[in-house]
């Protein structure tokens, strides 16, 4: 068979249900969303603007300890992906609803995936329905780190496998004294495949930490975090871990979104470059961004002790 009918034959056939029902919809456009209230956008995530400029995104699925199900997986990046441009929103809190952040993954999604893989004996096919699952899984996480607003994570009780893959995507991380964390793959006989591998020894700063915790699966707990600097805040309870968690992010927002959005921008991409392409890389930022009107009006406000210059949105 020549290469361009069997290409021809390929764009035809028709992909597995499970492959086709974790392509992404279109996107509903968030920055359309009103500056306050829920939206009643998502069927698992509660989404909220409670100060301005500042949006609230809560896991929602507490009957289920907000375990991640497909339609959590696709709704978190729909979600991240239209703050990112909505002009509306210069700081998010990921927070959770119920018991628990979060259980990880939706174990019994997990199951109904092994009966779609069972329905075709194909190891080729099998491995394509695979890997378009995982993609649009890391996809969803990485929506954290693409946003180029920072996401702060106030995390309570258990935050577990896919939680912790969640929010070491996420800028800044707290909790409450009552959490704990658990990369919790290994138990279930894999390894951990949506971020937590690359993202947790950053995190904690310490390849030996990192990989005890990925290799045994233990529980750590709230003050082992902190002291190991995966959350950077403890609070004594949900309540004021909220609160805390707002008033960080109305901070934020208060600043200049050009300033903040190159500053995310810069501080993700030199996690992955040398100092000196991350300096080359903010200087094409800056010499743009130095041209702002929000970089003159916030040095005339620093110059005149003006604390609250008003941007414009972006
Ligand atoms: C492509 C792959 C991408 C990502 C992969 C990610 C991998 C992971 O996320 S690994 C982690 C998977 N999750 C677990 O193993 C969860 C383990 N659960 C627990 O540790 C506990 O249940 C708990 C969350 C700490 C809650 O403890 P507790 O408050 O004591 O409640 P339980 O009695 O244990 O549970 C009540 C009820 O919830 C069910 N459940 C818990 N977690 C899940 C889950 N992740 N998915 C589905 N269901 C879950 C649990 O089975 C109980 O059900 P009953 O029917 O009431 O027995």
């Amino acid at each position: 068979m020549s290469l361009s009918r069997l290409n021809s034959l390929m764009k035809l056939a028709p992909k597995s249900t499970a492959a086709r029902s974790l392509q992404m919809k279109p996107q509903r456009n968030l920055s359309a969303l009103p500056e306050s209230g829920p939206t009643g956008h998502f069927k698992t995530l509660a989404v909220s603007s409670p100060k301005p400029f500042v949006f609230h995104v809560e896991l929602h699925r507490p009957s289920k300890f907000n375990a991640i199900s497909k339609q959590m997986w696709l709704e978190i990046k729909e979600c991240f992906d239209g703050l990112a441009t909505n002009p509306d929103c210069r700081a998010i809190v990921l927070s959770a609803a119920g018991k628990h952040f979060t259980a990880g993954i939706d174990l019994n999604d997990m199951m109904n995936l092994g009966q779609t893989l069972s329905e075709t004996d194909d190891y080729a096919r099998k491995g394509v329905i695979m890997e378009r699952v995982i993609k649009v899984y890391q996809d969803s996480i990485s929506s954290l780190e693409r946003c180029p607003k920072p996401v702060i994570t106030a995390v309570h009780k258990a935050c577990i496998g896919a939680g912790v893959d969640l929010i070491t995507a996420a800028d800044i991380r707290y909790c409450t004294e009552d959490a704990f964390f658990q990369v919790k793959e290994v138990d279930i006989g894999m390894a951990a495949d949506v971020g937590t591998l690359q993202r947790l020894p950053k995190a904690v700063g310490s390849q030996s930490l990192a990989r005890e915790l990925c290799y045994t699966g233990r529980k750590f707990e709230a003050v082992e975090a902190h002291s190991s600097g995966l959350v950077s805040r403890l609070f004594p309870d949900k309540e004021s871990l909220l609160t805390g968690a707002l008033a960080v992010a109305e901070l934020i927002a208060s600043k200049s979104p050009v300033a903040v959005k190159t500053t995310k921008e810069s501080l993700v991409y030199s996690l992955e470059h040398t100092n000196q392409e991350g300096l080359d890389h903010i200087l094409l930022l800056n010499k743009l961004n130095l041209l702002s009107e929000d970089f003159a009006q916030a040095v005339a406000a620093q110059l005149t002790k003006d604390d609250k210059p008003v941007f414009a949105k972006l």
